[in-house]
């Protein structure tokens, strides 16, 4: 979030209970107990915590997949109930559509949503060439990197024009080198094109990177631990310069520890 912005309140999630209810096996899984937690407008929240303890049943109530048990979840002071195209989800498997080019598969939201083709084809190129993909346009899934395809499933995301952006582990799946690049080419993006962005992630190093502000949870259920204000200028979020930086080496040491030793 730019500094000069003032702190208001996009997602207000008010003493949430989030449960997984089998009617089969009559089972119940508590996975998210008495959460309050507010996303400010324009922030980059990153939700870090250990397995299991209930970031991706977080980011599906807020999608409106599922309803609270207790407590409540309001986008812009409106209760969430279903999911919308106000709010965006990138999931960690591109899920994009193999039989259609770059260019389509950007372009699918906007196609649903009725807009004429010249419309959604200038559109999807302007998110293309956000993402430095503006020569893969016309090529097709399988002849992209994993990197290149999570950055298209960013750009589809971004060409739905959404309030908030959610990324549950999107880069878990590319290798190492690749995963630095696009949480720098991510944060360039966000830059110039500002949202609410929610970025779940196992990595502490990652949150540290991107975030504004990590919010840990404790293990399952997951409550909240602790958030923790990342204050590293914006200008010096690279990463041939970061691991050095002596602010960021002690905030990723305090996330790590309050991550690994849920006593503390
Ligand atoms: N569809 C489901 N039905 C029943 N229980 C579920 C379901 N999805 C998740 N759970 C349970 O809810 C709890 C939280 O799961 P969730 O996937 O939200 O955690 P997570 O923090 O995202 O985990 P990870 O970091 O391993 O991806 C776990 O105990 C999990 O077993």
């Amino acid at each position: 979030m730019k500094m000069s912005e003032t702190r208001e309140i996009k997602i207000a999630i008010d003493d949430v209970t989030l449960v997984h209810v089998n009617e089969e096996r009559r089972e119940s899984n508590v996975a998210i107990e008495n959460l309050s937690l507010d996303i400010h407008r324009n922030e980059f929240l990153c939700v870090v915590g250990p397995s299991g303890c209930g970031k991706s049943t977080l980011l599906s109530a807020i999608a409106g997949f599922m309803q609270p048990r207790d407590g409540t979840i309001m986008m812009d002071g409106e209760s969430i109930t279903q999911p919308g195209a106000d709010r965006g989800v990138v999931f960690q498997e591109y899920a994009l559509l193999p039989w259609k080019t770059v260019l389509d598969n950007v372009a699918i939201g906007l196609k649903y949503r009725g807009a004429p083709k010249a419309e959604r084809e200038e559109t999807a190129m302007k998110y293309l060439t956000m993402a430095r993909l503006s020569e893969a346009a016309a090529k097709y899934p399988h002849e992209l990197s994993g990197g290149m395809r999570q950055r298209v499933a960013v750009a589809r995301t971004l060409a739905n024009t959404p309030e908030i952006m959610m990324m549950d582990e999107p880069f878990a799946a590319v290798d190492a080198q690749t995963r630095l690049s696009l949480q720098e080419e991510l944060l360039r993006v966000w830059d110039t094109h500002p949202i609410t962005v929610l970025f779940i992630t196992h990595s502490v190093e990652e949150a540290v990177f991107l975030a504004d502000r990590v919010v840990v949870l404790t293990p399952g259920p997951g409550r909240l631990r602790e958030i923790v204000d990342i204050d590293i200028p914006r200008e010096a979020r690279h990463w041939d310069t970061i691991s050095n930086d002596s602010r960021f080496v002690e905030l990723r040491d305090q996330v790590m520890k309050l991550v690994r030793d849920p006593s503390r």
